[in-house]
């Protein structure tokens, strides 16, 4: 997907929410194990139900790689059920020296090979340009590099002081100098509203994926405010919150009810901004 597409969506819309797949087997209501793929029922009917308030989907790869074999099937009959007009990540946070980088780019973009045919993945920014580019080889395809992460551990390294700036601040701009905003993403922690405004003056037409509202605390009104630009200019995932509203039979229309909160808090401050 493009970035004119994506930005076409948010529009269209009316929303940036982005609905995080971590569906963990020990959550899912009781009634669904009864089912061939559990893992797979709970997700369809989650897509079904948030299908018209979200523009992307984010599984976590970690949920799927702990179920093994079961997991990547899971996984892969999850990504061909979301709609075509969705934008997909696969949140992986891979990286390594370049062959390695190479084979991850293959798992997540290559349907030849496992079977996946992502739009972006999660990277890590840690080991540098060779790490990363392998990923922005293939055409029309993203990378999404952690900048500001929500978590506490975010302080170790990613705000450390190198020279003038910090970290993060270093990571946003050097990885400019591999790819423009029509394939690069950059992630920053709904937690870490107080830096948004600044890395907006680094990154301006950049998408930010916005992780951290909902189960982490973070607020939407914040990261909307500093954070929207000219084509919306975020996806704001919540993956908790939505995903476990309720472990009942009513879990999906639950479901819907909190993404279609979050979807209309979007359209309000997207009247402002589109
Ligand atoms: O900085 C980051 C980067 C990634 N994540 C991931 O996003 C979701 C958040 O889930 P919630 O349940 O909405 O808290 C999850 O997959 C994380 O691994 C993040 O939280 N922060």
């Amino acid at each position: 997907m493009t970035y004119e597409e994506l930005y076409r969506q948010i529009r269209h819309k009316q929303s940036y929410l982005c609905v995080g797949l971590d569906t963990d087997i020990r959550k899912i209501p009781a009634h669904l194990h009864a089912e061939p793929d559990p893992v797979f029922a709970f997700n369809r009917q989650i897509i079904d139900a948030t299908a018209e308030f979200a523009v992307a989907y984010k599984p976590n790869i970690a949920f799927y790689e702990a179920q093994g074999p079961r997991g990547w099937e899971s996984l892969r009959k999850t990504l061909a059920y979301i709609p075509e007009t969705c934008f997909t990540i696969a949140d992986a946070k891979r990286g390594d020296i370049g062959n390695t980088s190479d084979l991850y780019a293959r798992t997540f973009f290559d349907p030849t090979a496992a079977g996946l045919d992502f739009d972006s993945v999660t990277v890590a920014p840690y080991m540098g340009h060779d790490s990363v580019t392998p990923f922005l080889t293939y055409e029309g395809k993203w990378v999404i590099l952690l900048a500001l992460t929500s978590n506490p551990g975010s302080e170790d390294f990613q705000l450390l002081a190198t020279g003038p700036q910090p970290l993060f601040e270093r990571v946003i701009q050097t990885a400019q100098t591999w790819a423009d905003h029509n394939q690069l993403m950059f992630v920053v922690g709904a937690t870490q509203a107080g830096q948004i405004g600044r890395i907006r003056q680094l990154a301006p037409r950049h998408f930010l994926l916005v992780p951290g509202v909902g189960a982490q605390g973070g607020s939407l009104a914040e990261v909307s405010r500093y954070g929207l630009n000219d084509h919306g200019g975020l996806l704001v995932n919540a993956s908790r919150s939505i995903l476990y509203a309720s472990d009942g039979r009513d879990f999906a229309r639950r479901a819907a009810d909190e993404a279609q909160k979050l979807q209309r808090e979007m359209a309000g401050f997207l009247s402002y901004e589109l």
